[in-house]
C-alpha cells in the first residue's frame, strides 16, 4: 500500500472518487439523437447499438471527470458491475476507464468483489498480475498446450518475468502484460482462505494490493457479519483477523499489508474498533455521501496519524452537477461535461476539507 499512501500525503486528500456511471447520472444531451442513431431497441441491432453508444458516452463522462479532480485527488474506484450490465462493449469501457486515470497518474481500485473457489480465483487473481503465460495453470487444466509443455505446477504470470528482468510498468504495459491498468481489487471472502490466497500471491507477485470485504456499507449487512460464533466473536471480527493473517508477510514500508479491508463508513462505531483490530491494514471506506456517511463518522477509522484511511464516494461526486442551478438541457454537450467536471472538482474538494476538518477536531 505504500503508494497509495504516497499518493494520498502528495494531495493531503484521504479520499477517492468512485467512477459508477449509470445513464440517470449523465446529462441528457449526451444521448441527443440515440433513439434514431439505435432504431429499434427491440431488435438485437438495436440492443447492442444501445449498449455501445452508452459505453461510448460512459467514457466520455468519465473522461471529463478524471480531467477535473486529477491534480486533487489520489485515486478513483471504478465499478465494473456499470459497466458489465452492459455487455463486453461496457468491459472495454471499464478498462478504458482504469486507463485514463491510470494515465492521468491516479491510483486505480477496480471494485471488482471477486471471490471463488482456489482455481478460479487464481484466474480471478490474473486481474493483478496480468495475462497469464501459455504454460501456466489455467492453460494447462485445459490443455490447450497439446501437452507440449513441461511446466504445469507453477501458475507464473507473464508480470513474473518482467519483474525478474527489472523492466518498469511502461513496458508492461506496452506489451500487454498489464491489461487491466488496476492497481488493487476488492476481493470476497466468503469462500474463506483458499479463495484469497491466489489474490495475495498475484499482488506480492505484481507489486499490488487487495481491498477484502470486511464490514460493507448496506442496509442488510448485518444479516450475516454480525452473527456471533461460539467463542463470542462476530463473522466480521473473525473476518478482519484473517485479513491481519492474510496480510502478514506484506507490511510495506509505510506499515500496511498489501491486504486491506473495506469497511462501511455506515457503521462508525465498528469501523473504530476494527481500526484498533487491524493495525496494518489499509481502509478503503465505501458508503460517504449517498448512504449517509459523514466525515465524522470516519474519523475513527483512521490510525492515530490520520493516516490508514481512504474513503470514497461515487454518486455524491459525479452526480453533483445534478444539484446546479447553472445546469440546463440546452447546453451543448460540451458544457455539459465541463459542468459535470467542475461540480465533480468542487463536491471532491469539498469531501477532502471535511475529511481533514474531521480528522483535525478529533484530535
Ligand atoms: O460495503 C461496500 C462495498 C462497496 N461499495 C461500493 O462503493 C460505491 C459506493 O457508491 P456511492 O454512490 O458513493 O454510494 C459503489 O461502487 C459500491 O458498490 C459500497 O457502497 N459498500
Amino acid at each position: 500500500m505504500d503508494k497509495l499512501v504516497e499518493a494520498i500525503r502528495k494531495f493531503d486528500n484521504p479520499s477517492v472518487v468512485g467512477l459508477d456511471p449509470t445513464i440517470a447520472l449523465l446529462p441528457p444531451q449526451l444521448f441527443a439523437g440515440a433513439r434514431e442513431i439505435v432504431g429499434d431497441i427491440d431488435t438485437v441491432k438495436g440492443r447492442a447499438l444501445w449498449a455501445a453508444m452508452v459505453n461510448a458516452k460512459f467514457l466520455e463522462f468519465n473522461r471529463s471527470i478524471i480531467n477535473a479532480v486529477k491534480d486533487i485527488v489520489p485515486a478513483v474506484k471504478v465499478q465494473i458491475a456499470m459497466y458489465e450490465a452492459l455487455g463486453p462493449a461496457g468491459m472495454m469501457a471499464y478498462v478504458e476507464t482504469c486507463r485514463a486515470a491510470h494515465e492521468a497518474g491516479l491510483h486505480v481500485i477496480g471494485d471488482i468483489k471477486r471471490g471463488d473457489i482456489g482455481s478460479t480465483a487464481a484466474a480471478y487473481a490474473y486481474h493483478l498480475s496480468g495475462i497469464p503465460r501459455p504454460n501456466s495453470e489455467i492453460f494447462q487444466a485445459f490443455d490447450l498446450s497439446g501437452g507440449a509443455s513441461e511446466n504445469t505446477s507453477q501458475c507464473k504470470c507473464l508480470a513474473d518475468d518482467e519483474r525478474d528482468e527489472g523492466k518498469p510498468d511502461a513496458s508492461r504495459e506496452e506489451l500487454g502484460f498489464f491489461p487491466w491498468y488496476e492497481d488493487s481489487v476488492t476481493v470476497n471472502p466468503y469462500l474463506g482462505t483458499d479463495g484469497i490466497a491466489p489474490f495475495v500471491d498475484a499482488a506480492q507477485q505484481a507489486d499490488k494490493d487487495i481491498f477484502v470485504l470486511v464490514r460493507t456499507s448496506n442496509p442488510s449487512s448485518d444479516e450475516f457479519q454480525e452473527l456471533m460464533s461460539d467463542n463470542d466473536q462476530r463473522v466480521y471480527e473473525h473476518v478482519a483477523d484473517k485479513v491481519m493473517q492474510w496480510g502478514s508477510d506484506s507490511v510495506g514500508d509505510e506499515g500496511f499489508s498489501r491486504v486491506g479491508a473495506v469497511v462501511g463508513a455506515t457503521h462508525p462505531r465498528v469501523g473504530a474498533s476494527l481500526r484498533a483490530r487491524m493495525p496494518r491494514a489499509m481502509f478503503l471506506i465505501p458508503g460517504y455521501g449517498a448512504q449517509g456517511g459523514t466525515a465524522s463518522d470516519v474519523a475513527a477509522m483512521f490510525d492515530v496519524h490520520g493516516e490508514g484511511a481512504i474513503v470514497n464516494s461515487s454518486r455524491g461526486i459525479i452526480g453533483a452537477w445534478r444539484k446546479d442551478p447553472a445546469y440546463n438541457s440546452a447546453l451543448s454537450i460540451e458544457d455539459s461535461l465541463q459542468l459535470v467536471g467542475m461540480n465533480a472538482r468542487r463536491a471532491a474538494l469539498d469531501m477532502r476539507d471535511a475529511l481533514n476538518t474531521a480528522l483535525k477536531e478529533r484530535s
